[in-house]
Formats: structure tokens, sequence, C-alpha cells
């Protein structure tokens, strides 16, 4: 079948929905082109179907292809940011990375290579998990390529800064504070977003506020607001190279119930898209969209959810790869 595609900025869009169908052929981020389709991408959305780093319910390793299947619905044009990012940048869907269900370690270093292969020429990633094991790897390939360690916000119900888990230091609980110890994140400008629910004990704050982690919890996004939030967040992020996680659960489990450790009293996909939208301006080199579990979801709507999210971090990333004066 022909492939009837939206093209502008002579850079290759998504297949034209008002021509073939949107629910209809095999689905990629947005029905983008595959990055095999085209000589480069400027950002690159990639999957990481593993989720053998989990403490409780298993299942982030159909996140990815969950997501792509949602994001069939959206748009060329981001009217939140007046951006369209496809003509804006050239946006493509790298597949998924062949990762070792069976070996952590192993599936840490594929990540690592795979990232660092994708980005050897500039390309950036909005990665599509997977549980949040692999934001280390592609930390460690981020700070490599920004040849400093960097900030990072990091969107989550939970902290992700513990130790072990009977014994294991490489799991979705454990890759914040593999990150600081490995000196591969900017300790001055680092901060959770979202976090709630019970801990192990008051500890697990103290070793976190060690690590040099600013909290604005799920309450403080609903008590201080959405503007005071960014504000803070900016203050301390500067111009630095960032790097920005989004566990889905971060979201309230009415927003987004496929998820494998939900915590009630989240915060809405509203006050997310618009934390994210505020990031505007910002050196967002890396990104990543986890701990989608799609068969706890229903309706579809973590999977509309995380796409979203996905897509404004497309946005953000085309913004700032242009001068202003180049679009539309
Ligand atoms: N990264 C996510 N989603 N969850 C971490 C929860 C770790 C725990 O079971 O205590
Ligand atoms: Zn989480
Ligand atoms: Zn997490």
């Amino acid at each position: 079948m022909e492939e009837l595609r939206v093209t502008g900025g002579g850079h290759l869009g998504p297949i034209d929905s008002s021509r073939i169908p949107r629910y209809a052929g095999a689905a990629t981020f947005a029905r983008l082109p595959r990055l095999d389709q085209v000589d480069r991408a400027d950002v690159a959305v990639v999957g990481v179907p593993f989720d053998s780093g989990v403490s409780y319910r298993p299942g982030a390793r159909f996140g990815g292809n969950h997501i792509r299947e949602a994001s069939r619905l959206l748009r060329p044009y981001n009217p939140a940011l007046d951006v369209s990012p496809f003509e804006r940048v050239q946006v493509a869907d790298a597949g998924d990375m062949a990762v070792n269900p069976f070996n952590i370690l192993e599936a840490i270093e594929t990540v690592q290579q795979n990232a660092l292969d994708l980005t050897a020429d500039g390309t950036r990633l909005v990665t599509l998990g997977g549980d949040h094991t692999i934001a280390l790897p592609l930390l460690r390939a981020a700070a490599e390529r920004a040849g400093s360690p960097v900030a990072m916000l990091h969107f989550d119900a939970h902290l992700d800064t513990w130790d072990t888990y009977f014994g294991a230091e490489y799991t979705h609980g454990t890759p914040f504070r593999r990150a600081v110890e490995e000196g591969i994140l900017d300790t001055e400008a680092i901060s959770h977003v979202g976090t709630r629910g019970p801990l192990y004990g008051v500890r697990d704050l103290e070793d976190d506020r060690r690590f040099g982690f600013g909290i604005v919890t799920s309450s403080d996004v609903y008590r201080q607001g959405v503007d005071e939030v960014v504000d803070k967040l900016r203050a301390r992020i500067g111009n630095r190279p960032l790097y920005v996680s989004v566990d889905i659960d971060v979201l309230d489990p009415a927003h987004a119930p496929g998820t494998g450790t939900p915590e009630a009293g989240g915060i809405t996909s509203r006050e997310l898209l618009e934390i994210l939208r505020g990031l505007r301006g910002l050196n967002l080199v890396g990104a990543d969209v986890v701990e989608v579990a799609p068969a706890y979801d229903h309706a579809e709507l973590t999977g509309v959810a995380a796409s979203h999210v996905a897509y404004d971090l497309v946005t953000l990333m085309a913004d700032t790869l242009t001068p202003a004066s180049e679009d539309k």
C-alpha cells in the first residue's frame, strides 16, 4: 500500500490520517516514518521492551507498543506550544531495542550501547519503556553525549533512589541512586516531581536529600499550582543539559491505571502536560516515558496519556532544535 504522508519543512511526516484511516496499518509512534525510511532523524522515538527489573506487577515490556497504538490519534500541530514538531525537524520511530529479558546487566549494557549508537550524529531520543531500570543506561548515554553530568527532572510517584531489592542493585526502584553514585547527574539540578505514598522509612527521604534531590510532591503541585512549580524547577535547571524521565505512575491511577506500582493521590494528566510545557526553551537532551503496563490499562487511558506526554516531549525538543522564526 502506498504511504500517503504529511510533509512539510522538508521532513517526512506522519501518514496522512485524512487519506488513510488512522486505525489502518502497523503502528509507529504518531504514524511517523520508521528510522530506516529517512536519511537521519533529529529526534527518534525508540522502544525498550524490558520489565525484568520490576518489584510488583510485571508487564511494562509491552508499554512501548501500547503507547504507539494509542498515539494514532495524535495530530501534527501542537497548539499548546504553537509548534508543528514533525515539520520543524525530522522525527522518526527507531523501533525497539532487543534487550535480554533474562540478564539485567546485559540488558542495561544493550540499552546504553543502542542509545549511544542512535545519538552518534546528534539525534535526540525519546524512549518508551519498559520499566524504570532503563533510565540508568539512558542517563549514562545522555551524560556521555552531553560531555558532562546532566540535570534531571524525574516525574514519578516514587523516589527510585532506593539501594537494593533482594540484594539486587539494578531494579526499577534504584536507577537514580546508581546514577548519583556513578556521577552522571548534576546534583545541583535534580528534582523529583509528583512523589507521594508510603515509604520504607524516613531514611528514604534523608538519603534522597543527601544525594542532592529536590522534591516537589504531588501535594505541592496541588497546593502551589503549576506556575509556581515550573518557576522553581526552571530556576534550578538553568541552561544545563536536561534529561526528563517520566514514570507514568506520576499520574493518579484514575488517569493512568495501566502501571505496575500505582499510588493514590497523583497529579492529573493536565497538570503533567502543563508542567512539561513550562519547560519550553530548556536544553532538553533526552527523555523517557516508562512503566506503562497495558495489562492493567482500561480504555487505553494510560496509553493515551503516555502518548501525549511523549508528543509534548518531542515538541519541546523540536522547539529548541530550531530558531522560532523557522516555524510553520
Ligand atoms: N519505579 C517504579 N515505578 N516503582 C518503584 C517501586 C519500588 C517498590 O516496590 O518499592
Ligand atoms: Zn513510579
Ligand atoms: Zn519509577
